[in-house]
């Protein structure tokens, strides 16, 4: 049974996805006003937006916050309600949008406004990771040195990742990572190393198949480096959900973790699509079942 919600704040990230949204407002607001909804807006500007939005929450109150963007600004508003009563909602508005595919969010707004009166409630886990709030993935090694490159250049979408992918695929060195998990320990060097509560990258790469985000365990996706012939081999795996199914992949699942790069006193991690630099080693701890988020139904719903 959908819970009614009444009162509904939309965060807007005005520049995710290089996304026109001058007629997003109207849109949402006709919408939820047809429905019997009211809904208010709150913009972000990329300055201490997660202090700024705490204090809006806290002085106001709805029974649902959605994320208007992509993946950051999900991740901004996940962080702003976890451990409390409000859920998360999603309108995919970004370049990559991996959450809300996780969760079978349609990507199109106008669909996904569905959710406001039809939905499922689901309580999904989060992670920290060195401290910092995880709502989807992050990672070291190669993919973290791309979304860098990628946010210091000017240019966005899928075909500048790709471009900025290529360029810096031919000079690149793997790290050698030690970890320590609640379950093992393992040392070696890593193309890539995953911190995953979910499932699938936005680019749709399955870099943690039929994993779970409210079982209260993470998984460490760990691709081993490889020789240039078994890359496309790896990338087909990589869309088919055959991870495990390759020589230079390994998935270690845990409820604790600590990473370090033997002689390295800080490293580069993505956290939810944004680049930070964070003293090694890394603790990676998880919160159980602490962010209510709004599902699709699986069976359609009256209004
Ligand atoms: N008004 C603003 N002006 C400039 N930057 C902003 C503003 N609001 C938010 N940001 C920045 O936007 C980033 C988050 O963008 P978000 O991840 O939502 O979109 P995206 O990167 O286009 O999509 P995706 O993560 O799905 O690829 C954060 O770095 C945040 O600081």
């Amino acid at each position: 049974m959908p819970t009614t919600l009444r009162h509904l704040l939309f965060v807007l990230n005005p520049i995710s996805g290089d996304i026109n949204k001058d007629n997003l407002e109207d849109t949402v607001t006709a919408y939820c006003k047809e429905r019997g909804r009211a809904a208010a807006f709150y913009h972000t500007t990329g300055d201490a937006d997660l202090e700024h939005l705490r204090a809006h929450l806290a002085t106001h109150a709805y029974d649902a916050v959605f994320a208007a963007g992509g993946d950051g600004t999900v991740s901004l508003v996940a962080e702003a309600l976890a451990g409390g009563e409000v859920p998360l909602g999603i309108l995919p508005l970004g370049s990559g949008n991996g959450l809300s595919k996780d969760l079978g969010i349609p990507q199109d707004v106008e669909a996904a406004l569905r959710l406001t009166w039809d939905h499922e409630l689901r309580l999904l886990d989060t992670l920290r990771v060195g401290g910092r709030f995880a709502a989807h993935l992050a990672d070291l090694g190669f993919n973290a040195l791309i979304v860098e490159r990628y946010d210091q250049g000017e240019a966005r979408g899928p075909a500048a990742y790709v471009r900025v992918a290529t360029q810096e695929y031919l000079g690149y060195q793997p790290a050698t990572y030690h970890i320590e998990t609640d379950e093992e320990a393992w040392e070696g060097p890593a193309f890539m190393l995953t911190i995953a509560n979910a499932n699938t990258f936005g680019s749709n790469v399955i870099i943690n198949p039929d994993s779970r985000m409210d079982d209260g365990q993470f998984e460490l996706c760990i691709i081993e480096p490889f020789p240039n012939t078994a890359t496309p081999g790896i990338l087909y795996r990589l869309y088919t959900n055959g991870f495990d199914d390759s020589d230079y992949t390994r998935r270690l699942c845990c409820r604790k973790a600590r990473i370090s790069v033997p002689g390295a006193t800080e490293v580069l991690v993505q956290i939810d699509g944004e680049p930070c630099h964070l003293p090694s080693p890394v603790e990676v701890e998880i919160d159980v079942r602490n962010l209510r988020v709004l599902a699709p139904t699986s069976a359609p719903a009256a209004k």
